[in-house]
């Protein structure tokens, strides 16, 4: 319950936009997959506003913006992961306090989770050159033929190898996708105000809002006694 001293027993985080600002080396791989196509090449503020839902929507946003009314998307998307994978970590940078956190959230005994859009092979391998993987009990990223978020699969798969009930997490995110996920789902959320948001972060419908991460954990306390 919400009341309990130790609630959330579980942090479930989303990754692009919330613990990490990955958006220059996703548009660096954008960029190499559609310049293979002759387009002009969008800059980080462009793809910063079609992140989120996964490289298939990113990748569709991009050629539609780019005036291909019915885009063949997967060798695209292929040429993306190629390209993706040789920098997955060149520009990329943790955000401030999200190291703190986690090992606070840690220290404290809570049981912390990843649940991403980003395809889980570039995910874990981003999360070891970072130096984050070792905080998660549990981390998923996009699964081929898996719904991504806002379905609640990807959500309910972390609750459940965390042994933990919806009501007893809480889901932290930046954009549209992270919030109707965790609805979805039943989980309250946070969302972030510094990331890659199509919306107003404030018009996201989360339960809370942040603006950096080093306010999680007075908004947890607020949540938790807001019964
Ligand atoms: O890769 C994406 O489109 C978004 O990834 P995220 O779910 O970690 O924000
Ligand atoms: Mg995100």
């Amino acid at each position: 319950m919400t009341g309990e001293p130790n609630w959330p027993r579980a942090v479930v985080f989303d990754l692009d936009g919330t613990l990490i600002d990955s958006a220059p080396d996703i548009t660096h791989a954008l960029n190499t997959a559609t310049g293979k196509r002759g387009l002009a090449p969008f800059s980080v503020d462009e793809v910063k506003a079609m992140v989120g839902g996964g490289v298939p929507t990113l990748v569709e946003r991009a050629l539609i913006a780019r005036g291909l009314a019915h885009p063949d998307i997967m060798p695209v998307v292929q040429d993306f992961i190629v390209a993706y994978r040789e920098n997955l970590t060149t520009h990329t940078k943790i955000y401030p306090g999200a190291r703190e956190l986690l090992e606070q959230l840690k220290a404290e005994g809570r049981k912390l989770g990843l649940c991403t859009n980003k395809h889980h092979a570039a995910t874990l391998a981003i999360l070891q050159k970072l130096d984050l993987a070792k905080y998660f009990n549990c981390v998923i990223g996009e699964r081929e033929g898996q719904p991504r978020k806002p379905n609640p699969g990807l959500l309910l798969d972390v609750l459940t190898a965390l042994d933990v009930s919806a009501c007893c997490a809480v889901m932290v995110g930046d954009s549209e996708a992270d919030v109707e996920c965790a609805k979805a789902a039943g989980v309250r959320s946070v969302v972030v105000t510094f990331g890659y948001s199509r919306t107003a972060p404030e018009l996201l419908g989360g339960d809370a809002l942040i603006s950096s991460l080093g306010e999680l954990p007075q908004a947890l306390g607020v949540m938790r006694s807001d019964t």
